[in-house]
Order: C-alpha cells, then structure tokens, then sequence
C-alpha cells in the first residue's frame, strides 16, 4: 500500500469545507482507506483527515495509541469514518496537547469537548452511532474540523 503525500497548512485544501461521500462511492474508497491508514501510520498519527492527502471528502481515520504525550491513551483498532457528524458534545470541556500532521513542528494545549456522540459509516457502508471520552474524542474532534477546513492553531484561546 502506497503512503500518500501529507499536505502542509498553506495547502489550500486544508482551509476549505470537504465534501460528503456518496453511498455508491464507498466501494470505490476502500484503497483511499488503506492508504491514508498507511500514511498515518508512517508518520507516528493518531489519527488523518482525507483533505490531508489531498482529498476533498469528509473521511477520517481515528487510531489512538499510547504515546509519550498520552502514555494512557487508549489502544483501539483504527477505525474509518465516512461521513461523520458529531450529534452532541458536552459542555464540559478539558485541555490537551495537540499536534498536526499538516503543522509540523507546532504543539499547543487545545481545549476540546470531554465526551462526545459520533453517527459515521464505516468501510463497509452500514450508518453507526457512538460515544467517545477523552483523548479519543479529542483525535475525533481534531479530525472532523479538517474537515471543515479548521486547523488546531485556530483553536487556541
Ligand atoms: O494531523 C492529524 O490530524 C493527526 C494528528 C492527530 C492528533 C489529534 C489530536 C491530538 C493529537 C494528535 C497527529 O496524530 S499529530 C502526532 C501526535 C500524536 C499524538 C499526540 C500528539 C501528536
Ligand atoms: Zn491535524
């Protein structure tokens, strides 16, 4: 599986609203998904947003690990969502440290939701509904404004 090209924050991709995927288009995505998970993965990632390797449609990849910023995040299975839409965030907000596969050599505390409710389809095209805590929901929040074009930066208090 081939690594993609990862573009950096003067890309213009990166600042503009992704388009939805169609349902007869998750079928001919799926190489997409290898891809970007290969590309994550090269680059250390806990997570991708298509429009970071040059795709304008609203796919993310979520794949929290432990690392030395989070010793206890979570370790799951990568998961693809195609289409996400968060449906509910609490108000109760905490701060993190983030970093961006498209800002190199930048790290800023960011506050996000603590919890959130996430509605997706997954690689194989069936609609499902989940909640997420923590440094999850953070790698979920981070994704989902890429996007929407919204870079960590612009997050900062
Ligand atoms: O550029 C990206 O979207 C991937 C980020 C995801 C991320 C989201 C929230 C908090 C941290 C990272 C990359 O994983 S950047 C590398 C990294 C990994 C763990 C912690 C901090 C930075
Ligand atoms: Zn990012």
């Amino acid at each position: 599986t081939r690594t993609l090209a990862i573009a950096t924050h003067d890309a213009p991709i990166l600042h503009q609203r992704a388009q939805e995927v169609g349902d007869i288009q998750v079928h001919a995505i799926q190489t997409l998904l290898d891809e970007m998970l290969t590309t994550m993965q090269a680059a250390n990632g806990v997570g991708i947003a298509a429009p970071q390797v040059f795709v304008p449609l609203r796919i993310i990849i979520v794949a929290s690990q432990p690392n030395k910023r989070y010793p206890d995040a979570p370790f799951m299975e990568p998961i693809a969502m195609i289409n996400p839409e968060i449906l509910w965030q609490s108000d109760t907000t905490c701060s993190g440290w983030e970093g961006c596969l498209s800002v190199p050599d930048t790290r800023a505390q960011v506050k996000r939701a603590e919890r959130l409710r996430i509605r997706y389809w997954t690689r194989t095209g069936e609609q499902v509904e989940a909640e997420y805590s923590g440094f999850v929901a953070r790698i979920i929040q981070h994704e989902c404004d890429h996007l929407d074009g919204i870079l960590f930066p612009e997050r900062l208090e």
